[in-house]
C-alpha cells in the first residue's frame, strides 16, 4: 500500500526538479486551507478538486476523475525522479522506485463530451494550478511522418517552447489531444478525414507511452545567457512523465453504447462508455489501452448556464463588467436577463460556448455607444432582452436614483447589491 507522506523529494544526479516546484502559490493556498502542508508535497485530490470547482461548473465526476488522474500521474512523475537509478533524460525509463518492486504505470486521460462543455478548461485550469506547461495540439492538423502536415511529435517542440526549453519543465508538462475523434477510423466517423487518422494514431502510440523525442530547437535563454550563443541546439525530450489528455465530442458514440447496451432510450449515455465502444467507434485498440483512465463531460443544461455566466472566478459577466468599468460604466444583468441569455446559448447548442456569442450580440450598442459618451449605468433587463434589435438602458452619472429604480422593479437583490456598493444604504429614505 502506497504512502503518500513527504519523503524528502530532493533532486537526483540527472537533476530533475523535485515536484515540490510544482506547488504553485494557487497550491500552498490549498493545502494551507486544508492544514495539509505537511503531510503531502503536492495537492490532493480533494484539494485539486476544489480548485477546479472554483472555476468549472458541474461536471462533477470529470473533476473527480481529473483530479485523481493527475495526482497518481505527478506520484509517479516524483517516484521516477526519486529514484537515483532512472533518468527522466534518457532512454525509456522502468519507473521503479529503488526501495519497491512496485511500478506506476503511465495512466494517460481521455475527456469525451459534447462541445462547450469544459473539457479544454478542465486541462487548462489543471495546468494552471500545477504551474506546469500545457499545450492544446489539435489532433486534425497531424499527420504521418513522411506527409504534407504536422507531424505527431511537433507537439513536443511546441511543449518544450512552452516550458521556455526547460526540458525539466517540459517533461512534467501536459500535453492535450484536442479532436482525437477526428482520427477515427472512417468507417465510423464520415468526416473530411481520410484513412490519414488511423496512421496518425499508430504514430501517437509511441509518444503517448513514452518515447525519446529530439527536437531542433533556438538555443535557451540559459544558454544564450552562459556565453554558448545564438542558434539552434537539439534537445532530447523523454515523454514518459509528460501526461496526455486525449479530447473530442464523439460524436455518434452514444448510439453505439446504446446498441451495446440493447436500449433506445438511456440517460447520461457517455458516461456508460466502455474501450469497446471507443474502439468499435475507430480508435485502435492500442491508443485506447494508453489512455486507460476516462471520463465523459455532460451536455450543460439552462441551469449550468446560468450559473457558469455568475458564478466562476472569471465568470463571462464578471470580465465583461470589469471591461465595462474601465471605461467608467457600471454593466448591470438582473437575474432574469442572465437566465434569458442562458435559454438562448442553450438553443445554439454549443454550450457554454455559446454564450460569450450571446453576450457579444446583448453588449454591441452598450459597446459602441458608451465610450466617451457620459454613460455611467447600463442595464440588461429582461425588456432589453425581448427586444428584436437589442440596446440596453442608459443611465447618466446624475441618473443613479432612477437606475437603482429601475434594477428594483426585477432584481431586489442586486439593487441592494449596487445601492451598498454606491453607499446608498437605504434609497428609500434618500428619497422621501
Ligand atoms: N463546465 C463549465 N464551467 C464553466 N465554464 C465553462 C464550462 N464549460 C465550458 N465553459 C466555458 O466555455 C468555454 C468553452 O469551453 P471548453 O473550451 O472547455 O469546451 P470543450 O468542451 O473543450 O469544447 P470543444 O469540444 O468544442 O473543444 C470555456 O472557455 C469556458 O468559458
Amino acid at each position: 500500500m502506497w504512502t503518500y507522506a513527504r519523503r524528502g523529494y530532493s533532486n537526483v544526479a540527472s537533476g530533475v526538479a523535485s515536484i515540490n516546484a510544482l506547488k504553485s502559490p494557487a497550491i500552498r493556498e490549498l493545502q494551507q486551507l486544508a492544514g495539509t502542508d505537511s503531510q503531502y508535497s503536492f495537492p490532493t485530490p480533494r484539494q485539486l478538486k476544489a480548485h477546479l470547482d472554483k472555476y468549472i461548473i458541474g461536471q462533477d465526476h470529470c473533476k473527480k476523475v481529473l483530479s485523481v488522474a493527475v495526482f497518481n500521474h505527478y506520484i509517479r512523475v516524483q517516484d521516477a525522479s526519486n529514484d537515483s537509478s532512472s533518468t527522466l533524460l534518457g532512454a525509456p525509463v522502468l519507473h521503479k522506485k529503488s526501495d519497491t518492486s512496485v511500478e506506476l504505470e503511465k495512466s494517460n486521460i481521455l475527456l469525451f463530451g459534447p462541445t462547450g462543455s469544459g473539457k479544454t478548461l478542465a486541462a487548462t485550469t489543471m495546468a494552471r494550478v500545477l504551474q506546469v506547461p500545457i499545450v492544446i495540439q489539435d489532433c486534425t492538423s497531424l499527420t504521418q511522418a513522411g506527409y504534407v502536415g504536422e507531424d505527431v511529435e511537433s507537439c513536443i517542440l511546441k511543449l518544450l517552447t512552452k516550458a521556455d526549453f526547460d526540458v525539466n519543465l517540459c517533461q512534467r508538462g501536459i500535453v492535450v489531444l484536442d479532436e482525437l475523434d477526428k482520427l477515427a477510423k472512417p468507417q465510423v466517423y464520415a468526416g473530411t478525414k481520410d484513412i490519414g487518422g488511423e496512421g496518425v494514431q499508430q504514430a501517437l502510440l509511441k509518444l503517448v507511452e513514452g518515447t525519446s523525442v529530439s527536437v531542433h530547437a533556438k538555443k535557451s535563454n540559459h544558454m544564450e545567457n552562459t556565453g554558448l550563443g545564438g542558434g539552434t541546439a537539439e534537445y532530447t525530450v523523454d515523454t514518459s512523465t509528460i501526461l496526455f489528455i486525449g479530447m473530442g465530442a464523439f460524436t455518434g458514440l452514444d448510439k453505439i453504447i446504446k446498441k451495446r447496451l440493447g436500449r433506445k432510450k438511456l440517460s447520461d449515455v457517455l458516461s456508460k462508455a466502455q474501450p469497446s465502444d471507443l474502439e468499435q467507434y475507430g480508435l485502435i485498440p492500442e491508443l485506447v489501452g494508453r489512455m486507460p483512465v476516462f471520463s465523459s463531460l455532460k451536455q450543460l443544461e439552462v441551469d449550468d448556464l446560468e450559473r457558469i455566466l455568475m458564478e466562476p472566478q472569471n465568470s463571462i459577466v464578471r470580465q465583461y463588467e470589469y471591461s465595462f468599468a474601465k471605461s467608467g460604466v457600471r454593466l448591470a444583468f438582473t437575474r432574469t436577463a442572465v437566465r434569458k441569455i442562458a435559454e438562448k446559448a442553450l438553443k445554439n447548442g454549443t454550450g457554454a460556448r455559446g454564450l460569450r456569442g450571446v453576450l457579444e450580440k446583448v453588449l454591441l450598442a452598450a459597446n459602441y455607444e458608451c465610450p466617451g459618451s457620459g454613460i455611467s449605468f447600463v442595464l440588461v433587463d429582461e425588456e432589453v432582452m425581448e427586444m428584436d434589435e437589442i440596446t440596453p438602458k442608459y443611465f447618466a452619472r446624475g441618473e443613479i436614483f432612477r437606475f437603482l429604480e429601475q434594477v428594483g422593479k426585477e432584481d431586489e437583490q442586486l439593487r441592494g447589491m449596487l445601492s451598498h456598493e454606491y453607499g446608498i444604504p437605504k434609497l428609500e429614505s434618500i428619497k422621501n
